[in-house]
């Protein structure tokens, strides 16, 4: 990397969004207990199903080694009398009677917890995706496509784990450890405090190198998340970064960035790779005052050989729980952060609430009226100013005026995407915060100008105007606007693939779906945003009269960039920084040699240049 590059990317910071970093807070059990809420539905069938097993497991597991020793002392070398192999075989059938128990018991309960843990991932990303449907455009104007998108895939996936096998994992730790505990301490109580005499010891040192490691790897997830977001921005952006040979520049930023990932993963597996050794030596530490203390207390006669194994096989199944409780203690924390980041969003409010009871808004005739209307999207810097508009049923409206001066800002208040801070909308007498969003997108319908067109086919793509429309209305539909001539010569006609955006169909092929979609959908009440880019004449030709038919009957609001196409609107209104500067049709402005007089002869000098 040149020295000129590599300061460029040392000094910017992008891609990083701050709510999205790691955040280690202290434990909330209030955020706990709602994560286990999740677990409710499941309570009567499936839980109990699983505790059993977990008992089950446990019981069969501490039994085992209890067995080894009466084995020993009672079959095989016993105080009194002579060994019994009949005792022993029973013993050894036992056992293996506790093994298979152990073994079913804990098939069943991986199974059961799996499909619990998945019911639960479902529930919580439905909830998670269904309510971020459902926010407002405010919403999504403070957030990057890829911070949503992380939430949805990377805080879900956190939870994953914890569900499916972690919750249970530390309930059979917790049992198992109190049970060997308990068994060690009655059994022999100095030999059983002797050899737990290291568990303090481990405690301390675990504690501090799982807390560095924790750390290490959230410092791996907030790099790896930096990663996707610069993915994400990098393939959404392609076409500019090839358009201004940024390649180079982008590659080195990337290598840069997934350098630093690099670096940080191999530091937290080094971490992690010194906690096995931790363990090895404290269990061995364990092992060696078992055995040397034990002889001692076989040779004074306390205990027997049988209890020195069988303590031996308890110790053994002793720093296993003790190793993932920690590990658990991390996840925990991990999935505590990632729970808080998807309960931030699902509390979050939609900016445009609909009333309690909301009435749903009856058929409309089409009559829109902006009454002392003043918005803004960030507080003191107001775009719309006490704007006063009239639109009666079935006129054509035309917002014309500079970049910024307020046209879309007016649109996004007619299909209620924002609420004005003052002033009413009112459609048909009726103010459309009082009618559900539902009854009132439905009849207003909104043509943008970067027409989205999802993935699936061109029929799916114009039946998204309404959804139980018959292939026959869809077909019509298009013919209407004369998007039937070019769908017809796509490969599969009407069941061509379209990839998301519509990549592959032209700006104008785009704009005539967009309107067969609209024609669908029928609404009173039409806003388009007239595309600026410009387009072969031919083409302008079929978007005009496509328009036409569209536009017949219904009230239409159009934000119009080329001016020639608005001339015969009933009404065009001229906005300058969120003010309506003048309003009248076509002939009455020009006379007034105003601002809509200075467009056109701007537009007029432009394209004769
Ligand atoms: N989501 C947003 N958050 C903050 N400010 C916004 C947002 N959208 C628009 N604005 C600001 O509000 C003002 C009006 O914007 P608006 O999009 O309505 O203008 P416009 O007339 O439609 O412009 P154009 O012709 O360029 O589309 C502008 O100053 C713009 O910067």
């Amino acid at each position: 990397m040149s020295q000129q590059q590599s300061k460029a990317s040392s000094k910017r910071e992008r891609f990083v969004y701050e709510d999205d970093e790691v955040i280690e807070k202290p434990f909330n059990w209030a955020q706990l207990g709602r994560l286990f809420h999740y677990m409710k539905p499941y309570r009567k069938q499936l839980l109990p199903i699983i505790i059993t097993m977990m008992i089950l497991g446990t019981a069969t597991r501490l039994a085992i080694p209890a067995l080894i020793i009466l084995a020993i002392d009672e079959a095989i070398w016993p105080k009194e009398g002579s060994p019994s192999m009949t005792l022993l075989y029973t013993y050894a059938a036992i056992m293996l009677a506790l093994y298979i128990i152990q073994w079913g018991a804990n098939t069943l309960r991986i199974r059961y917890t799996n499909i619990i843990g998945q019911r639960i991932i479902y529930d919580l990303r439905h909830d998670l995706f269904s309510h971020i449907q459902k926010l407002s455009f405010r919403f999504f104007d403070k957030r990057p496509a890829g911070s949503v998108l992380v939430r949805v895939t990377n805080d879900i996936n956190a939870l994953q784990d914890l569900f499916t096998n972690g919750v249970v994992n530390l309930m059979m730790d917790c049992v198992q450890l109190v049970g060997i505990v308990v068994i060690l301490l009655l059994w022999n109580f100095q030999l059983g405090a002797a050899v737990m005499i290291t568990v303090p010891l481990m405690f301390i040192v675990s504690t501090s190198l799982r807390k560095r490691i924790r750390f290490a790897w959230q410092d791996v997830r907030t790099k790896q998340s930096r990663i996707n977001a610069h993915l994400n921005e990098s393939i959404q952006g392609i076409k500019v970064t090839q358009a201004y040979v940024q390649e180079k520049n982008n590659i080195h930023y990337f290598d840069h960035m997934n350098k630093v990932n690099m670096k940080a993963w191999h530091k937290a597996s080094a971490l992690n790779q010194t906690f096995g050794p931790v363990i090895e030596i404290t269990s061995a530490i364990g092992t060696l005052i078992l055995f040397w203390y034990g002889s001692h207390l076989i040779q004074t006669s306390v205990i027997t050989v049988g209890v020195l194994v069988g303590f031996a096989n308890y110790i053994g199944n002793f720093w296993d729980p003790i190793n993932r409780l920690g590990q658990m203690y991390s996840q925990l924390l991990i999935a505590m952060a990632s729970s808080e980041r998807i309960f931030e969003f699902i509390d979050e409010k939609p900016s445009v609430p609909e009333l309690q009871e909301p009435k749903r808004l009856k058929e409309i005739e089409g009559h829109v009226k902006f009454e002392n209307i003043v918005f803004e999207y960030e507080a003191g810097r107001p775009a719309l100013k006490n704007i006063n508009l009239e639109a009666q049923a079935g006129q054509s409206i035309a917002l014309v005026g500079h970049t910024g001066s307020g046209k879309s800002t007016i649109i996004n208040l007619l299909c209620r995407f924002y609420d004005p801070v003052q002033g009413r909308v009112l459609i048909d007498g009726q103010d459309i915060r009082d009618v559900t969003l539902e009854s009132l997108r439905s009849q207003v319908s909104i043509v943008l100008q970067d027409t989205f067109i999802f993935s699936g086919s061109i029929r799916d793509n114009i039946r998204y105007g309404r959804l139980d429309a018959t292939d026959e209305e869809v077909e019509l539909a298009a013919q209407a606007v004369n998007a039937h001539e070019f769908i017809k010569l796509l490969p599969d006609g009407y069941d061509t693939q379209v990839e998301e955006r519509g990549n592959v169909l032209s700006m104008g092929e785009r704009q005539l779906l967009s309107f067969a979609r609209a024609l669908l959908a029928d609404p009173r009440v039409l806003i388009l945003d007239e595309a600026t880019a410009s387009i072969d004449t031919e083409t302008e030709l079929k978007i005009q009269e496509a328009l036409k038919t569209l536009l017949f009957g219904r009230t239409s609001f159009i934000i119009a960039h080329r001016l020639s196409t608005i001339r015969h609107a009933d009404k065009i209104v001229v906005l300058d920084h969120g003010v309506v500067m003048e309003e009248g049709n076509h002939d009455e402005l020009i006379r007034h040699k105003g601002i809509y007089h200075g467009l056109i002869e701007a537009q007029y000098r432009f394209l004769s240049a």
